[in-house]
């Protein structure tokens, strides 16, 4: 994995010389940004293509589409996770998952 590595300024360089390495410096964290992003989405199909196949097998076995103790269990992991915003964003995941309930 690489790591972020600010580019300095120094003093020697002009206004209009430090904008452009700001601007470049933002260009390349964007970049990995939608690279990281692009992953994130092709993992969230990933995850629901196999959510999917849970809740087929479930409601064939005359189940019900909704396990709502398992969800708990994942809203609390994210949470633990990543504190508050953690929670909206495991319900958001599990609506893409397996709808609006
Ligand atoms: O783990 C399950 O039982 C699932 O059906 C998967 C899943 C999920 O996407 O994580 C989806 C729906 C359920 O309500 C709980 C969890």
């Amino acid at each position: 994995m690489t790591t972020a590595t600010p580019k300095s300024t120094t003093t020697s360089e002009t206004a209009p010389e430090a904008a452009a390495t700001t601007e470049a410096a933002i260009a390349d964290a964007r970049e990995r940004i939608d690279a990281l992003d692009d992953r994130i989405i092709g993992l969230i199909q990933e995850r629901a293509a196999v959510s999917a196949v849970i809740q087929e097998t479930r409601i064939t076995s005359g189940g019900r589409r909704v396990h709502l103790s398992r969800e708990m269990e994942i809203l609390t992991r994210y949470r633990a996770a990543l504190g508050k915003p953690g929670t909206a964003l495991a319900m958001t995941l599990l609506e893409v998952c397996r709808g609006r309930i």
